[in-house]
């Protein structure tokens, strides 16, 4: 019996991917960045079953067998992977443990989806580098591609198969940059990220000027990487969450995944800036708002924010690894 084990970990969108331009191979129509986090993962086992057995596929999340309409997405993928390696339509189970809420806006799919995909060839014993783990991490969700790498990571968006791969920028940044994760619900969100950024790149007037900004961002983050300047990379953050937000504003029709809590929170960050304590924020789809700071700031962020928020859950982040094979 084969098995494959591997633990990946969710990454945040610094300068964030919102719309392809190919959905079958989730070419998406921007580069971004992000940065892979320690304190959120997801671990899975994918178990190629006997070619006699009766025993259907399974699909099984955080101990709960999975009904078909939950499972489809991920037996899709499974099968897109076999048919790309050309391998018969094996059955499978597999086994999955999300440490991260799940499609709550907190990247539950990048970790998912780079942990199948390197439980799937270890499972199947294929010899396949991390550009091309990046590639098979893409065609099961977006944000997966750059969760193969640890540290800070660009998916640059290419123009094929091939080439739109992630590549590592800094593996083990040294910069003082933490991420507070503050729960405002984590609820399942309403609209999926997949759906949320095809509405708007069918109907936004503004989606032309979102693609250019997002290319410049990214070369802007780079180089505030480069210089180990938290803040620009906390300014240039902080604008691409704002403009993905706007953006889905004007969709047709338009949506939003923030909530009163969420425009709280903001104000919060601008208020403890003006009062000496630098910090920016990120928001993904979801209401949930992450914290970029220093260590040194993390009791009185944390505090101000249980103070006026009253007592959230707060979870405190840094830099993760990529993915890694568990056997
Ligand atoms: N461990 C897992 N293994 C396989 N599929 C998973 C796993 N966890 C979540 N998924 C699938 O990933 C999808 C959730 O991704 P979705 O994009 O909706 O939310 P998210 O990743 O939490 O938020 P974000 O928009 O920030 O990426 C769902 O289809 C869900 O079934
Ligand atoms: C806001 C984001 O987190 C959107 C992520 O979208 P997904 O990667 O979940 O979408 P699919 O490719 O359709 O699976 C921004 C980002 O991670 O870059």
């Amino acid at each position: 019996m084969r098995i494959g084990k591997a633990r990946a970990h969710t990454n945040i969108a610094l300068i964030k991917y919102w719309g392809k331009a190919n959905n079958q191979l989730k070419l998406p129509q921007n580069s971004s960045l992000s940065m892979t986090l320690d304190a959120f993962y997801t671990d899975t086992n994918f178990q190629l079953l006997e070619q006699s057995t009766t025993t259907e596929s399974s699909f099984s999340l955080n101990n709960v067998v999975q009904e078909p309409a939950s499972s489809r997405r991920v037996f899709d993928y499974i099968e897109t992977l076999q048919d790309r390696y050309r391998l018969p339509h094996d059955k499978f189970k597999i086994q999955t443990t999300n440490h991260v809420p799940t499609s709550a806006g907190l990247a539950s799919s990048s970790s998912a989806f780079a942990a199948l995909a390197q439980a799937f060839v270890a499972a199947y014993q294929l010899d396949v580098d991390k550009q091309e783990l990046s590639r098979l991490a893409r065609l099961g969700s977006g944000s997966a591609t750059r969760s193969i790498y640890g540290g800070f990571v660009e998916w640059q968006k290419g123009t094929d198969d091939q080439d739109s791969i992630a590549m590592p920028i800094d593996e083990q940044p040294t910069i003082d940059l933490c991420l507070l994760a503050v729960e405002i619900n984590f609820a399942s969100k309403g609209i999926s990220s997949t759906a949320g950024m095809q509405q708007v790149v069918n109907t936004s007037p503004y989606y032309g000027v979102w693609r250019t900004e997002a290319e410049r961002g990214v070369i802007q983050m780079k180089q505030a990487i480069k210089a180990n300047d938290f803040t620009a990379i906390g300014t240039l953050a902080e604008r691409s969450a704002l403009a993905m937000h706007a953006l889905n504003f004007t969709a047709n029709p338009p949506f939003t995944y923030l909530e009163p809590e969420t425009i709280h929170a903001i104000k919060l960050v601008e208020q403890l800036r003006i009062q000496g304590i630098e910090c920016y924020f990120t928001i993904d789809a979801g209401p949930n708002v992450k914290i970029l700071c220093q260590l040194r700031n993390v009791k009185e962020i944390t505090e101000r924010f249980k103070e006026e928020l009253g007592n959230v859950n707060i979870i405190k982040a840094s830099f993760g690894p990529g993915v890694i094979n568990l056997d």
